[in-house]
Protein backbone atom coordinates (compact mmCIF):
# COMPACT_ATOMS: atom_id res chain seq x y z
CA UNK A 1 0.00 0.00 0.00
CA UNK A 2 1.01 3.48 -0.83
CA UNK A 3 -0.03 6.57 1.13
CA UNK A 4 1.84 9.13 -1.17
CA UNK A 5 0.25 11.85 -1.14
CA UNK A 6 3.89 14.07 -2.37
CA UNK A 7 4.22 12.48 -5.48
CA UNK A 8 1.94 13.77 -8.33
CA UNK A 9 3.58 11.11 -11.40
CA UNK A 10 2.93 8.37 -8.98
CA UNK A 11 -0.35 9.40 -7.87
CA UNK A 12 -2.56 7.14 -10.02
CA UNK A 13 -0.05 4.39 -8.64
CA UNK A 14 -0.65 5.37 -5.42
CA UNK A 15 -4.93 5.35 -6.13
CA UNK A 16 -4.33 2.14 -7.75
CA UNK A 17 -2.38 0.50 -5.11
CA UNK A 18 -4.74 1.94 -2.72
CA UNK A 19 -7.47 0.19 -3.93
CA UNK A 20 -6.63 -2.88 -2.73
CA UNK A 21 -5.02 -1.19 0.32
CA UNK A 22 -6.53 -2.19 4.03
CA UNK A 23 -6.91 1.63 4.67
CA UNK A 24 -10.43 3.01 5.45
CA UNK A 25 -10.55 6.58 5.11
CA UNK A 26 -12.89 9.25 6.84
CA UNK A 27 -14.68 11.03 4.36
CA UNK A 28 -15.73 14.89 5.18
CA UNK A 29 -19.51 16.31 4.26
CA UNK A 30 -18.22 18.39 1.73
CA UNK A 31 -19.14 22.04 3.23
CA UNK A 32 -16.82 23.08 0.70
CA UNK A 33 -16.47 22.27 -2.87
CA UNK A 34 -13.20 22.04 -4.85
CA UNK A 35 -13.20 23.34 -8.28
CA UNK A 36 -11.19 20.29 -9.20
CA UNK A 37 -12.56 16.82 -9.01
CA UNK A 38 -9.64 14.96 -7.59
CA UNK A 39 -9.80 11.88 -4.69
CA UNK A 40 -7.68 13.34 -2.39
CA UNK A 41 -10.96 15.07 -1.24
CA UNK A 42 -10.83 12.13 1.58
CA UNK A 43 -8.26 14.67 2.87
CA UNK A 44 -10.31 17.16 5.41
CA UNK A 45 -10.27 19.78 7.81
CA UNK A 46 -13.78 20.31 8.28
CA UNK A 47 -15.29 19.14 11.57
CA UNK A 48 -18.25 16.98 9.98
CA UNK A 49 -16.80 14.11 9.69
CA UNK A 50 -18.53 10.33 8.82
CA UNK A 51 -16.92 7.07 8.67
CA UNK A 52 -17.71 5.32 5.94
CA UNK A 53 -18.09 1.89 5.67
CA UNK A 54 -14.72 -0.30 4.55
CA UNK A 55 -14.83 1.78 1.32
CA UNK A 56 -11.49 2.85 -1.17
CA UNK A 57 -11.42 5.10 -4.07
CA UNK A 58 -11.58 3.62 -8.21
CA UNK A 59 -10.12 6.09 -10.47
CA UNK A 60 -13.27 7.90 -11.48
CA UNK A 61 -12.98 8.78 -8.11
CA UNK A 62 -16.07 6.40 -7.17
CA UNK A 63 -16.69 4.91 -4.20
CA UNK A 64 -16.32 1.30 -4.32
CA UNK A 65 -17.58 -1.45 -1.54
CA UNK A 66 -14.12 -2.83 -0.03
CA UNK A 67 -12.65 -5.73 1.55
CA UNK A 68 -13.78 -6.55 4.84
CA UNK A 69 -10.68 -7.45 5.76
CA UNK A 70 -9.71 -3.76 6.47
CA UNK A 71 -9.23 -4.29 10.25
CA UNK A 72 -11.06 -1.09 10.79
CA UNK A 73 -8.08 1.06 9.78
CA UNK A 74 -8.95 4.43 9.37
CA UNK A 75 -6.71 7.41 8.75
CA UNK A 76 -8.02 10.83 8.90
CA UNK A 77 -6.02 12.55 6.23
CA UNK A 78 -5.49 16.58 5.66
CA UNK A 79 -5.40 18.62 2.05
CA UNK A 80 -2.77 18.57 -0.10
CA UNK A 81 -2.27 21.45 -2.61
CA UNK A 82 -2.37 18.93 -5.34
CA UNK A 83 -6.33 18.43 -4.27
CA UNK A 84 -7.04 21.76 -6.22
CA UNK A 85 -4.10 22.01 -8.32
CA UNK A 86 -3.08 18.43 -9.58
CA UNK A 87 0.12 19.67 -11.89
CA UNK A 88 2.14 21.47 -9.02
CA UNK A 89 5.95 20.24 -10.00
CA UNK A 90 8.05 18.77 -7.43
CA UNK A 91 11.44 19.39 -6.07
CA UNK A 92 14.02 17.14 -4.41
CA UNK A 93 14.08 18.06 -0.41
CA UNK A 94 16.98 20.18 0.36
CA UNK A 95 17.84 18.06 3.09
CA UNK A 96 18.88 15.52 1.32
CA UNK A 97 22.25 17.23 1.19
CA UNK A 98 22.80 18.36 4.32
CA UNK A 99 25.78 17.86 6.48
CA UNK A 100 23.32 17.79 9.67
CA UNK A 101 21.50 14.83 8.39
CA UNK A 102 23.81 13.21 6.59
CA UNK A 103 24.26 10.45 9.19
CA UNK A 104 20.81 10.06 9.84
CA UNK A 105 19.81 6.52 8.48
CA UNK A 106 15.62 7.76 7.59
CA UNK A 107 16.09 11.05 6.94
CA UNK A 108 12.31 11.51 5.30
CA UNK A 109 9.25 10.12 6.73
CA UNK A 110 7.91 7.16 4.74
CA UNK A 111 4.78 7.97 2.80
CA UNK A 112 3.36 5.18 4.81
CA UNK A 113 3.99 6.04 8.42
CA UNK A 114 0.77 7.01 10.36
CA UNK A 115 0.01 7.43 13.64
CA UNK A 116 -2.55 5.27 15.74
CA UNK A 117 -4.88 7.46 17.92
CA UNK A 118 -5.59 4.83 20.30
CA UNK A 119 -2.37 2.86 21.46
CA UNK A 120 -3.91 1.09 23.97
CA UNK A 121 -6.13 -1.52 21.97
CA UNK A 122 -7.86 -5.15 22.72
CA UNK A 123 -7.03 -8.22 20.91
CA UNK A 124 -9.18 -8.02 17.89
CA UNK A 125 -10.00 -4.79 18.43
CA UNK A 126 -10.96 -2.08 15.31
CA UNK A 127 -7.56 -0.59 14.40
CA UNK A 128 -9.12 2.91 14.49
CA UNK A 129 -8.14 6.30 13.17
CA UNK A 130 -4.69 7.24 12.48
CA UNK A 131 -2.75 10.30 11.40
CA UNK A 132 -0.35 11.01 8.63
CA UNK A 133 3.08 10.90 10.48
CA UNK A 134 5.28 14.36 10.71
CA UNK A 135 8.54 14.44 9.27
CA UNK A 136 10.20 15.70 5.78
CA UNK A 137 9.02 14.42 2.85
CA UNK A 138 11.61 13.37 0.20
CA UNK A 139 10.02 15.75 -2.34
CA UNK A 140 8.77 19.14 -1.77
CA UNK A 141 6.34 20.99 -3.57
CA UNK A 142 8.26 25.14 -3.55
CA UNK A 143 11.31 25.90 -5.00
CA UNK A 144 13.33 27.75 -1.92
CA UNK A 145 14.01 30.84 -3.43
CA UNK A 146 9.95 31.00 -4.20
CA UNK A 147 9.25 30.58 -0.58
CA UNK A 148 7.83 33.59 0.75
CA UNK A 149 6.38 32.17 4.22
CA UNK A 150 4.51 34.42 6.99
CA UNK A 151 4.06 34.00 10.48
CA UNK A 152 1.10 35.26 12.53
CA UNK A 153 0.47 34.54 16.49
CA UNK A 154 -3.08 35.37 17.64
CA UNK A 155 -5.17 34.77 21.11
CA UNK A 156 -3.59 34.85 24.59
CA UNK A 157 0.03 34.39 25.77
CA UNK A 158 1.87 30.94 26.66
CA UNK A 159 5.12 30.04 26.89
CA UNK A 160 7.08 29.28 24.19
CA UNK A 161 5.18 31.33 21.42
CA UNK A 162 8.49 33.09 20.37
CA UNK A 163 10.74 29.58 20.21
CA UNK A 164 8.14 28.32 17.85
CA UNK A 165 8.29 31.70 15.99
CA UNK A 166 12.24 31.23 16.36
CA UNK A 167 12.43 27.27 15.02
CA UNK A 168 10.00 28.25 12.03
CA UNK A 169 12.20 31.03 11.12
CA UNK A 170 15.64 28.66 11.50
CA UNK A 171 14.01 25.61 9.80
CA UNK A 172 13.19 27.42 7.08
CA UNK A 173 16.45 29.06 7.05
CA UNK A 174 18.87 26.16 7.73
CA UNK A 175 16.32 22.79 6.71
CA UNK A 176 15.10 24.34 3.00
CA UNK A 177 17.60 27.69 2.26
CA UNK A 178 14.15 30.05 2.80
CA UNK A 179 14.96 33.75 3.12
CA UNK A 180 11.79 35.63 2.53
CA UNK A 181 9.85 34.95 5.92
CA UNK A 182 7.71 37.82 7.07
CA UNK A 183 6.20 38.40 10.82
CA UNK A 184 2.53 39.50 10.66
CA UNK A 185 1.80 42.13 13.96
CA UNK A 186 -1.22 41.81 16.32
CA UNK A 187 -2.73 38.56 15.27
CA UNK A 188 -5.01 38.39 11.84
CA UNK A 189 -5.79 41.88 11.90
CA UNK A 190 -2.24 42.05 11.59
CA UNK A 191 -2.70 40.81 7.94
CA UNK A 192 -4.96 44.48 6.75
CA UNK A 193 -4.12 46.67 9.22
CA UNK A 194 -0.61 46.10 10.56
CA UNK A 195 2.84 46.62 10.07
CA UNK A 196 4.85 43.11 9.12
CA UNK A 197 8.09 42.70 9.95
CA UNK A 198 11.30 40.42 8.37
CA UNK A 199 12.29 37.64 10.09
CA UNK A 200 15.84 36.08 9.57
CA UNK A 201 17.81 34.02 12.05
CA UNK A 202 19.63 36.73 13.26
CA UNK A 203 16.48 38.86 14.00
CA UNK A 204 15.01 35.64 16.37
CA UNK A 205 18.38 34.44 17.56
CA UNK A 206 17.43 35.41 21.38
CA UNK A 207 13.61 35.57 21.49
CA UNK A 208 13.39 32.16 23.40
CA UNK A 209 14.41 33.39 25.85
CA UNK A 210 11.84 36.21 26.64
CA UNK A 211 8.02 35.23 27.08
CA UNK A 212 4.91 36.53 25.14
CA UNK A 213 5.24 37.17 21.45
CA UNK A 214 7.38 39.22 19.51
CA UNK A 215 5.01 39.65 16.73
CA UNK A 216 2.33 40.71 19.59
CA UNK A 217 -1.28 38.92 19.21
CA UNK A 218 -4.75 40.45 19.16
CA UNK A 219 -8.14 38.62 20.30
CA UNK A 220 -11.08 39.43 17.00
CA UNK A 221 -10.07 40.79 13.77
CA UNK A 222 -10.65 37.39 11.96
CA UNK A 223 -11.87 39.14 7.78
CA UNK A 224 -11.20 35.75 6.34
CA UNK A 225 -11.69 37.71 2.46
CA UNK A 226 -9.20 40.26 3.33
CA UNK A 227 -6.53 38.24 5.47
CA UNK A 228 -6.31 35.91 1.98
CA UNK A 229 -6.59 39.27 -0.36
CA UNK A 230 -2.94 40.53 1.61
CA UNK A 231 -1.49 37.27 1.18
CA UNK A 232 -2.22 37.01 -2.21
CA UNK A 233 -0.97 40.94 -2.69
CA UNK A 234 2.17 40.08 -0.91
CA UNK A 235 2.44 37.03 -2.67
CA UNK A 236 2.68 34.81 0.16
CA UNK A 237 2.75 31.12 -0.52
CA UNK A 238 3.58 29.77 3.24
CA UNK A 239 1.23 31.21 6.24
CA UNK A 240 2.18 29.52 9.70
CA UNK A 241 -0.94 30.51 12.27
CA UNK A 242 -0.04 29.83 15.85
CA UNK A 243 -2.78 29.66 18.60
CA UNK A 244 -5.74 28.49 20.22
CA UNK A 245 -8.98 26.82 19.28
CA UNK A 246 -10.48 30.31 17.78
CA UNK A 247 -7.40 30.72 15.72
CA UNK A 248 -7.32 26.75 14.78
CA UNK A 249 -10.81 27.98 13.11
CA UNK A 250 -9.98 31.04 11.61
CA UNK A 251 -7.03 28.94 10.48
CA UNK A 252 -9.24 26.72 8.82
CA UNK A 253 -11.48 29.29 7.19
CA UNK A 254 -8.39 31.05 5.81
CA UNK A 255 -7.47 27.41 3.81
CA UNK A 256 -10.97 27.19 2.43
CA UNK A 257 -10.91 30.48 1.00
CA UNK A 258 -7.67 29.67 -0.34
CA UNK A 259 -8.47 26.32 -1.58
CA UNK A 260 -11.44 27.87 -3.27
CA UNK A 261 -9.33 30.34 -4.96
CA UNK A 262 -6.93 27.70 -5.66
CA UNK A 263 -3.59 29.71 -4.43
CA UNK A 264 -0.74 27.53 -4.36
CA UNK A 265 -0.81 28.41 -0.36
CA UNK A 266 0.39 26.29 2.44
CA UNK A 267 -1.60 26.98 5.78
CA UNK A 268 0.00 25.14 8.68
CA UNK A 269 -1.45 25.70 12.06
CA UNK A 270 0.36 25.23 15.53
CA UNK A 271 -1.99 24.81 18.26
CA UNK A 272 -0.98 26.88 21.26
CA UNK A 273 -3.15 27.55 24.65
CA UNK A 274 -2.48 27.61 28.16
CA UNK A 275 -5.28 25.27 29.29
CA UNK A 276 -4.38 22.60 27.82
CA UNK A 277 -7.81 22.44 25.85
CA UNK A 278 -7.11 21.23 22.79
CA UNK A 279 -8.41 18.07 21.56
CA UNK A 280 -6.21 15.03 20.09
CA UNK A 281 -3.00 16.38 20.98
CA UNK A 282 -1.35 15.07 24.05
CA UNK A 283 -0.68 18.05 25.50
CA UNK A 284 0.17 21.66 24.41
CA UNK A 285 3.01 23.57 24.75
CA UNK A 286 4.07 25.85 27.11
CA UNK A 287 1.61 23.36 29.91
CA UNK A 288 4.83 22.55 31.44
CA UNK A 289 6.09 25.78 31.81
CA UNK A 290 3.21 27.25 33.34
CA UNK A 291 2.35 24.37 35.52
CA UNK A 292 5.94 24.49 36.76
CA UNK A 293 5.48 28.45 37.77
CA UNK A 294 1.92 27.66 39.12
CA UNK A 295 3.94 26.10 41.61
CA UNK A 296 5.33 29.01 43.22
CA UNK A 297 1.94 30.60 43.83
CA UNK A 298 1.30 27.69 45.83
CA UNK A 299 4.38 27.47 47.40
CA UNK A 300 3.95 30.43 48.89
CA UNK A 301 0.52 30.27 49.78
CA UNK A 302 1.59 27.33 51.57
CA UNK A 303 4.43 29.08 53.74
CA UNK A 304 1.77 32.21 54.30
CA UNK A 305 -0.72 29.62 55.99
CA UNK A 306 1.96 27.44 57.93
CA UNK A 307 3.12 30.06 59.37
CA UNK A 308 -0.21 31.27 60.38
CA UNK A 309 -3.02 30.16 62.95
CA UNK A 310 -6.07 28.75 61.10
CA UNK A 311 -4.44 30.11 57.47
CA UNK A 312 -6.74 29.31 54.73
CA UNK A 313 -4.86 30.07 51.70
CA UNK A 314 -6.42 30.08 47.98
CA UNK A 315 -4.37 30.02 44.58
CA UNK A 316 -6.85 31.09 41.55
CA UNK A 317 -5.13 29.64 38.51
CA UNK A 318 -5.87 29.93 34.56
CA UNK A 319 -8.47 27.43 33.18
CA UNK A 320 -11.15 28.54 31.15
CA UNK A 321 -13.20 25.58 30.55
CA UNK A 322 -10.72 23.16 31.53
CA UNK A 323 -9.12 22.29 34.73
CA UNK A 324 -5.76 21.01 33.44
CA UNK A 325 -3.07 23.62 35.09
CA UNK A 326 -5.15 23.36 38.64
CA UNK A 327 -5.54 19.36 38.35
CA UNK A 328 -1.51 19.26 37.38
CA UNK A 329 0.12 22.01 39.63
CA UNK A 330 -2.27 20.31 42.53
CA UNK A 331 -1.07 16.95 41.91
CA UNK A 332 2.49 18.30 41.62
CA UNK A 333 2.48 20.01 44.61
CA UNK A 334 1.16 17.81 47.49
CA UNK A 335 0.32 20.72 49.58
CA UNK A 336 -3.24 21.34 48.12
CA UNK A 337 -6.25 20.58 50.07
CA UNK A 338 -8.56 20.87 47.67
CA UNK A 339 -8.42 21.87 44.00
CA UNK A 340 -11.61 22.61 42.32
CA UNK A 341 -12.03 22.86 38.31
CA UNK A 342 -14.43 23.99 36.42
CA UNK A 343 -15.41 20.12 35.47
CA UNK A 344 -16.28 19.39 39.16
CA UNK A 345 -19.23 21.13 40.58
CA UNK A 346 -18.87 21.96 44.23
CA UNK A 347 -20.75 23.24 46.56
CA UNK A 348 -20.24 25.73 49.99
CA UNK A 349 -22.88 25.07 52.83
CA UNK A 350 -24.03 22.01 54.43
CA UNK A 351 -22.46 18.89 54.47
CA UNK A 352 -19.65 17.47 52.15
CA UNK A 353 -19.60 21.53 51.96
CA UNK A 354 -16.43 23.66 51.33
CA UNK A 355 -17.15 25.58 54.27
CA UNK A 356 -17.02 21.86 56.22
CA UNK A 357 -14.50 20.49 54.55
CA UNK A 358 -12.25 23.61 55.56
CA UNK A 359 -13.30 24.07 58.70
CA UNK A 360 -12.36 20.10 59.21
CA UNK A 361 -8.52 20.93 57.93
CA UNK A 362 -8.05 23.95 60.31
CA UNK A 363 -8.81 21.42 63.43
CA UNK A 364 -6.34 18.67 61.65
CA UNK A 365 -3.61 20.28 59.82
CA UNK A 366 -3.99 24.21 61.23
CA UNK A 367 -4.19 25.28 57.78
CA UNK A 368 -5.59 24.48 53.97
CA UNK A 369 -4.37 25.29 50.84
CA UNK A 370 -7.26 25.60 48.00
CA UNK A 371 -6.05 25.71 43.97
CA UNK A 372 -9.02 26.92 41.89
CA UNK A 373 -9.28 27.22 38.13
CA UNK A 374 -10.48 30.25 37.01
CA UNK A 375 -13.63 28.63 35.70
CA UNK A 376 -14.81 26.77 38.48
CA UNK A 377 -18.15 27.87 40.11
CA UNK A 378 -18.90 30.51 37.63
CA UNK A 379 -22.80 30.07 37.97
CA UNK A 380 -22.27 31.08 41.71
CA UNK A 381 -20.58 34.03 40.84
CA UNK A 382 -23.36 35.53 38.02
CA UNK A 383 -26.18 35.05 40.50
CA UNK A 384 -24.85 36.79 43.31
CA UNK A 385 -23.64 39.61 40.97
CA UNK A 386 -26.24 39.24 38.67
CA UNK A 387 -24.17 39.95 36.13
CA UNK A 388 -24.91 40.31 32.53
CA UNK A 389 -22.51 37.97 30.16
CA UNK A 390 -19.64 39.96 28.60
CA UNK A 391 -17.68 38.56 25.76
CA UNK A 392 -14.07 39.33 24.62
CA UNK A 393 -13.62 40.64 20.83
CA UNK A 394 -13.13 37.03 19.65
CA UNK A 395 -16.64 36.23 21.56
CA UNK A 396 -15.36 34.35 24.19
CA UNK A 397 -17.71 34.57 27.68
CA UNK A 398 -15.30 36.93 29.84
CA UNK A 399 -15.39 35.18 33.17
CA UNK A 400 -15.79 36.63 36.39
CA UNK A 401 -13.49 36.59 39.12
CA UNK A 402 -13.95 32.93 41.23
CA UNK A 403 -11.06 33.88 43.40
CA UNK A 404 -12.52 37.19 44.94
CA UNK A 405 -15.92 35.58 45.18
CA UNK A 406 -14.85 32.57 46.96
CA UNK A 407 -12.38 34.89 49.16
CA UNK A 408 -14.65 36.94 50.57
CA UNK A 409 -17.30 33.83 51.09
CA UNK A 410 -14.97 31.87 52.98
CA UNK A 411 -13.99 34.96 55.33
CA UNK A 412 -17.58 35.86 55.94
CA UNK A 413 -18.31 32.20 56.97
CA UNK A 414 -15.88 32.06 59.15
CA UNK A 415 -16.77 35.76 61.04
CA UNK A 416 -19.98 35.13 60.64
CA UNK A 417 -20.78 31.84 62.32
CA UNK A 418 -17.84 32.37 64.58
CA UNK A 419 -16.58 28.76 64.48
CA UNK A 420 -13.01 29.73 64.52
CA UNK A 421 -11.19 33.41 63.29
CA UNK A 422 -9.60 32.48 59.89
CA UNK A 423 -6.39 33.87 58.75
CA UNK A 424 -6.81 34.07 54.54
CA UNK A 425 -4.16 34.63 52.17
CA UNK A 426 -5.32 34.80 48.90
CA UNK A 427 -3.14 34.31 45.84
CA UNK A 428 -3.83 35.79 41.81
CA UNK A 429 -0.73 34.72 39.45
CA UNK A 430 -3.07 34.40 36.59
CA UNK A 431 -0.97 36.40 33.75
CA UNK A 432 2.54 35.41 35.50
CA UNK A 433 2.08 31.99 34.50
CA UNK A 434 1.70 32.44 30.85
CA UNK A 435 4.07 35.52 30.58
CA UNK A 436 6.99 33.24 31.90
CA UNK A 437 9.77 32.55 29.02
CA UNK A 438 9.09 28.39 28.32
CA UNK A 439 11.54 25.62 30.03
CA UNK A 440 13.42 23.45 28.84
CA UNK A 441 11.09 20.73 27.75
CA UNK A 442 9.02 23.18 26.09
CA UNK A 443 11.66 24.77 23.84
CA UNK A 444 12.01 21.60 23.06
CA UNK A 445 8.66 20.58 22.24
CA UNK A 446 8.36 24.15 20.57
CA UNK A 447 11.30 23.78 17.99
CA UNK A 448 9.90 19.62 17.31
CA UNK A 449 6.60 21.69 16.69
CA UNK A 450 7.85 24.56 14.48
CA UNK A 451 9.68 22.24 12.75
CA UNK A 452 6.89 19.41 11.78
CA UNK A 453 4.72 22.22 10.59
CA UNK A 454 7.81 23.48 8.18
CA UNK A 455 8.56 20.25 7.07
CA UNK A 456 4.17 20.38 6.37
CA UNK A 457 4.09 23.23 4.44
CA UNK A 458 7.25 22.06 2.16
CA UNK A 459 5.33 18.48 1.67
CA UNK A 460 2.74 20.70 0.21
CA UNK A 461 0.35 19.95 2.76
CA UNK A 462 -2.09 22.54 3.39
CA UNK A 463 -4.84 23.38 6.14
CA UNK A 464 -3.42 21.27 8.91
CA UNK A 465 -2.33 21.29 12.54
CA UNK A 466 0.62 19.64 14.05
CA UNK A 467 1.13 18.66 17.18
CA UNK A 468 2.15 15.34 19.48
CA UNK A 469 -0.27 12.03 19.28
CA UNK A 470 1.00 9.45 21.29
CA UNK A 471 4.74 10.99 21.84
CA UNK A 472 5.11 11.32 17.92
CA UNK A 473 4.31 14.15 16.39
CA UNK A 474 1.26 13.99 13.51
CA UNK A 475 -0.49 15.99 10.63
CA UNK A 476 -3.87 16.31 11.99
CA UNK A 477 -6.87 17.92 9.83
CA UNK A 478 -8.01 21.30 11.45
CA UNK A 479 -11.18 19.75 11.96
CA UNK A 480 -10.39 17.43 14.63
CA UNK A 481 -8.50 19.95 17.11
CA UNK A 482 -11.73 22.37 16.96
CA UNK A 483 -14.54 19.80 16.53
CA UNK A 484 -14.37 19.48 20.95
CA UNK A 485 -12.74 21.01 24.19
CA UNK A 486 -10.39 18.82 25.85
CA UNK A 487 -11.49 18.73 29.62
CA UNK A 488 -10.42 16.74 32.87
CA UNK A 489 -12.60 13.45 32.74
CA UNK A 490 -13.37 12.81 35.86
CA UNK A 491 -13.84 9.38 35.15
CA UNK A 492 -10.04 8.86 34.32
CA UNK A 493 -7.26 7.50 36.35
CA UNK A 494 -5.57 10.85 36.71
CA UNK A 495 -8.63 12.58 38.75
CA UNK A 496 -8.82 9.76 41.04
CA UNK A 497 -5.07 10.55 41.55
CA UNK A 498 -5.65 13.99 42.59
CA UNK A 499 -8.19 12.53 44.93
CA UNK A 500 -6.36 10.31 46.70
CA UNK A 501 -3.34 12.79 46.32
CA UNK A 502 -5.44 15.53 48.29
CA UNK A 503 -7.38 12.84 50.51
N1 LIG B 1 -14.81 30.56 14.43
C1 LIG B 1 -13.82 31.39 14.06
N2 LIG B 1 -13.58 31.63 12.75
C2 LIG B 1 -12.60 32.46 12.36
N3 LIG B 1 -11.78 33.10 13.22
C3 LIG B 1 -11.94 32.89 14.53
C4 LIG B 1 -12.97 32.03 15.02
N4 LIG B 1 -12.89 32.02 16.37
C5 LIG B 1 -11.88 32.83 16.70
N5 LIG B 1 -11.31 33.36 15.60
C6 LIG B 1 -10.17 34.30 15.56
O1 LIG B 1 -9.03 33.69 16.11
C7 LIG B 1 -8.27 34.62 16.88
C8 LIG B 1 -7.98 34.06 18.25
O2 LIG B 1 -9.17 33.55 18.87
P1 LIG B 1 -9.36 33.54 20.46
O3 LIG B 1 -9.25 34.93 20.98
O4 LIG B 1 -10.58 32.80 20.75
O5 LIG B 1 -8.07 32.81 21.01
P2 LIG B 1 -7.56 31.33 20.83
O6 LIG B 1 -6.91 31.17 19.53
O7 LIG B 1 -8.70 30.40 21.11
O8 LIG B 1 -6.45 31.26 21.95
P3 LIG B 1 -6.62 31.11 23.53
O9 LIG B 1 -8.04 30.70 23.82
O10 LIG B 1 -5.65 30.07 23.92
O11 LIG B 1 -6.28 32.43 24.10
C9 LIG B 1 -9.06 35.91 16.90
O12 LIG B 1 -8.46 36.81 16.01
C10 LIG B 1 -10.45 35.51 16.44
O13 LIG B 1 -11.08 36.53 15.71
O1 LIG C 1 -5.61 37.44 27.76
P1 LIG C 1 -7.03 37.58 28.15
O2 LIG C 1 -7.85 38.13 27.02
O3 LIG C 1 -7.22 38.26 29.43
O4 LIG C 1 -7.60 36.11 28.34
C1 LIG C 1 -7.37 35.29 29.41
C2 LIG C 1 -7.81 33.90 29.03
O5 LIG C 1 -6.91 33.37 28.10
C3 LIG C 1 -6.48 32.07 28.51
O6 LIG C 1 -5.20 32.22 29.07
C4 LIG C 1 -6.40 31.13 27.33
O7 LIG C 1 -7.64 30.97 26.75
C5 LIG C 1 -7.49 31.66 29.58
O8 LIG C 1 -6.97 30.77 30.51
C6 LIG C 1 -7.87 32.98 30.18
O9 LIG C 1 -9.17 32.94 30.69
MG1 LIG D 1 -9.50 29.62 22.94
Amino acid sequence: MDLSLANPPNLHLSLTKSLSSPFRFRKPLPFFTSSVSHPRVYSSITSYYHPIKAQSLNQTNTPTDADDDDDGFILEDVPHLTNFLPDLPTYPNPLKYSQAYAIVKNTFVSPEDVLAQQIVVQKGSPRGVHFRRAGPREKVYFKSEEVRACIVTCGGLCPGINTVIREIVCGLNHMYGVHNILGIEEGYKGFYSKNTMELNPKVVNDIHKRGGTILKTSRGGHDTKKIVDNIQDRGINQVYIIGGDGTQKGAAAIYEEVEKRCLPVAVAGIPKTIDNDIAVIDKSFGFDTAVEEAQRAINAAHVEVESVENGVGIVKLMGRYSGFIAMFATLASRDVDCCLIPESPFYLEGQGGLFEFIQQRLKENGHVVIVLAEGAGQEYVSQSVNATEEKDASGNKLLLDIGLWLTQKVKDHFTMSKKMAINMKYIDPTYMIRAVPSNAYDNIYCTLLAQSAVHGAMAGYSGFTVGPVNSRHAYIPIGRVTEATNVVKLTDRMWARLLASTN
